[in-house]
């Protein structure tokens, strides 16, 4: 379990985390929702260590994060870092270099899925193909987390749709998956968990299933009560 306890961060007199605290479970997909700027991206890093908090704490399965924890933990940017001049295969051996839980196998089937090509070049890739590489070389990493920063942001629908399989296939498996968005449409069905933030604080968290049977409500019912709240 990742658990992310009443973390603060502040950048220069702005405070932008004010006390966050949630959890995301392995096996679940656990989206964050909120409008732009509203510390999204900021609470993926910090649960990565890429950016110090202020205070609070962050634990992934009982620990804190350490140099190991990165052979378990991954986190998918909305750029991709790999550099232009590279083929996809150069990424390949670029993440194979790195990380022991590098699964080239799944990277393959992946690529099968996605209709892509390892002699295809980063910098001539779309947008929509872009994002598929990028999911790519996170989800080809054996590891028990996967963080994604609006992995369907700016693509098209064809991409979108094809990116949201990814999420009920097997190449999910039994992983625990924290995805950002400020766009709930598409994905409503594919998560089984939300956390609604605003300012820097957690709203409301709430198990998506739950709420559906108890209440007989959508995501997006719960967002338009608490937002309009
Ligand atoms: N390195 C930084 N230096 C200064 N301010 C920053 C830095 N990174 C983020 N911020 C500020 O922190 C706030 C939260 O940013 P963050 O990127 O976490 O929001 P977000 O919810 O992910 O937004 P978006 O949906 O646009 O990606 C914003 O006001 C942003 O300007």
């Amino acid at each position: 379990m990742i658990e992310v306890k009443e973390v603060t961060k502040k950048f220069g007199r702005k405070n932008v985390l004010n006390g966050v605290s949630f959890t995301a479970e392995k096996g679940k997909i656990t989206c964050l929702i909120g409008i732009n700027g509203v510390g999204k991206t900021t609470i993926m890093k910090a649960i990565m260590a890429l950016t110090p908090i202020d205070g609070g704490e962050i634990l992934i399965n009982g620990e804190k994060i350490h140099k190991g924890s990165y052979e378990r933990i991954t986190f998918i940017p909305d750029t991709i870092t790999m550099l232009p001049q590279m083929k996809i295969s150069d990424a390949f051996t670029f993440m194979a270099d790195f990380y022991d839980c590098w699964n080239q196998e799944r990277a393959s089937e992946l690529l099968q899925f996605f209709k892509l090509k390892e002699s295809d070049r980063i910098s001539e890739l779309s947008k929509g193909n872009t994002a598929k590489v990028n999911l790519l070389l996170g989800l080809a990493m054996d590891v028990d987390y996967v963080l994604m920063d609006e992995p369907f942001s700016g693509i098209d629908i064809f991409s979108r749709e094809q990116i949201a399989e990814v999420f009920t296939s097997h190449l999910i498996e039994n992983r625990g998956v924290i995805i950002t968005t400020h766009e709930i449409n598409d994905i409503e069905h594919l998560i089984d968990k939300v956390v609604l933030i605003d300012h820097g604080v957690v709203l409301k968290e709430f198990d998506t299933e739950e709420v559906r049977e108890s209440e007989g409500k959508s995501v997006i019912d719960v967002m338009r009560e608490v937002y309009k709240a």
